[in-house]
């Protein structure tokens, strides 16, 4: 018997788990496609919608499939009344996430469709998710400002509806557009926490609901999706540009995690971000206000003193936390809007685990007590 302990690999750092043909992130070129595309190009001259059907059936699609897509997610979107009832009955403290994590939760126990686990199937359920969570993040935005809901329009695509459903109006094409690329570059991004937590409970042949929901649980934490929201806090927090440097020391002396910066395989960079920042500040610019040019001057400094002192990039959600808020988000919807996004490619990986499915069970290397006896009497 060897006695030789094997070796850990904590967080499974560098580990790989399987293969995938959704998406690949190439550290080395730092660069991120999806089926192929690099998302640079998806985000400049593609939709949203084209990007979800292109994650989910390897294709882009033609004009009559995209007519038809974006017909069926228009129909789709309404909620019924006992949703809508379920939702309201929540606690108004709850946090967003957790209005989302029930939502799926609860369609998932009212989804008439046979539940065979199909592609076909998935490919329903995820469709109505997609058109379904928007009406869910809208209608709890308004609850936390009590305003009632808004329908949805199904003469608008997903992101102009999105703006309808929150403020009852759609700003500017380029502020939609924004908010667009924000989504095509959210939607998926390999084998991240949450895309394989949901790898995981599909690989029980689980169903799709309990995959997306606790999903959903995964991108939560601050360490992954958090994150955006974490941003706008700590630039809240920090408050004045030329306060950066004294609040970093004191962030370092206290081994505090600078939200927003740092990533697990992208070590130079996050390839999304030149985009996101791009898109970013061209909201600023428009904006034309003073607090918006101490925010993007706080925003600029804080990015410059992580790189010139801990050589740490910023990663997707520190440029779109800003961006949400500079489009009128209130944070708390932050991370929901994620999920909006990122529902592409969790269903897409969950379509692809099953395809091939093998049990996700890794080993642990026992350190408690040696054994003992159960003291009796
Ligand atoms: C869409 C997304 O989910 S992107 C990620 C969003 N999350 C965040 O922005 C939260 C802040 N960032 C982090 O906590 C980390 O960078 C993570 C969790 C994203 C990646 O972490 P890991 O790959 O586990 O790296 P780890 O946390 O071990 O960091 C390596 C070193 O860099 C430091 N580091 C990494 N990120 C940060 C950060 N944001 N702030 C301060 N130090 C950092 C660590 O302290 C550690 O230093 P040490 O070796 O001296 O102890
Ligand atoms: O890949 C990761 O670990 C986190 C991330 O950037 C994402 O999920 O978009």
């Amino acid at each position: 018997m060897t006695t030789e302990t094997p070796e850990i690999h904590r967080g499974l750092a560098g580990v790989v788990v399987d293969t995938t043909a959704i998406s690949t992130v190439i550290e080395e070129t730092n660069s991120l496609t999806y089926r192929g595309y690099p998302v640079q190009d998806l985000a400049a001259h593609r939709s949203f919608e084209e990007v979800a059907h292109l994650l989910w059936y390897g294709e882009l699609p033609d004009h009559d499939q995209l007519v038809d897509f974006a017909a069926r997610e228009r129909a789709l979107r309404p909620l019924d009344r006992t949703t809508t009832d379920v939702l309201t009955r929540l606690p108004e403290t709850c946090h967003p996430m957790d209005v989302l994590r029930t939502a799926v939760s609860f369609f998932g126990a009212e989804d008439p469709v046979e539940d065979d686990g199909s592609p076909a199937a998935n490919r329903a359920k995820s469709l109505a998710l997609l058109a379904k969570l928007p009406v869910v993040v809208a209608a709890d935005h308004r609850r936390r400002h009590g305003l009632d809901p808004i329908a949805p329009d199904d003469s608008l695509g997903l992101a102009e509806n999105f703006f309808h459903m929150c403020f009852g109006s759609v700003p500017d094409p380029e502020v939609v557009r924004c908010f667009e690329i924000s989504l095509i570059l959210y939607a998926e991004h390999s084998f991240n926490a949450s895309t394989f937590t949901a790898r995981v409970v599909t690989s029980t042949l689980s169903d799709l609901y309990s995959a997306v929901t606790a999903a959903i649980g995964a991108l939560k934490g601050p360490l992954h999706g958090g994150a955006n929201e974490a941003v706008m806090r700590m630039l809240n927090e920090i408050g004045d540009p030329r306060g950066v440097d004294a609040w970093l020391d004191e962030a370092f002396a206290a081994k505090r995690k600078i939200m927003g910066f740092g990533h697990r395989v992208y070590q130079h960079g996050d390839s999304r971000v030149p985009i996101m920042q791009a898109a970013t500040e061209r909201l600023i610019a428009r904006a034309g206000d003073p607090d918006v040019t101490r925010l993007a001057t706080l925003h600029a400094a804080l990015r410059h003193a992580m790189i010139s002192r801990k050589g740490i990039h910023p990663n997707l959600d520190y440029p779109a936390g800003l961006a949400y808020h500079l489009m009128g988000f209130d944070i708390p919807a932050f991370t929901p809007i994620f999920v909006m996004s990122r529902i592409t490619g969790w269903t897409a990986h969950i379509t692809e685990q099953l395809a091939h499915n093998a049990l996700i069970r890794p080993l642990g290397v026992y350190n408690g007590p040696a054994q003992r006896s159960v003291p009796v009497g």
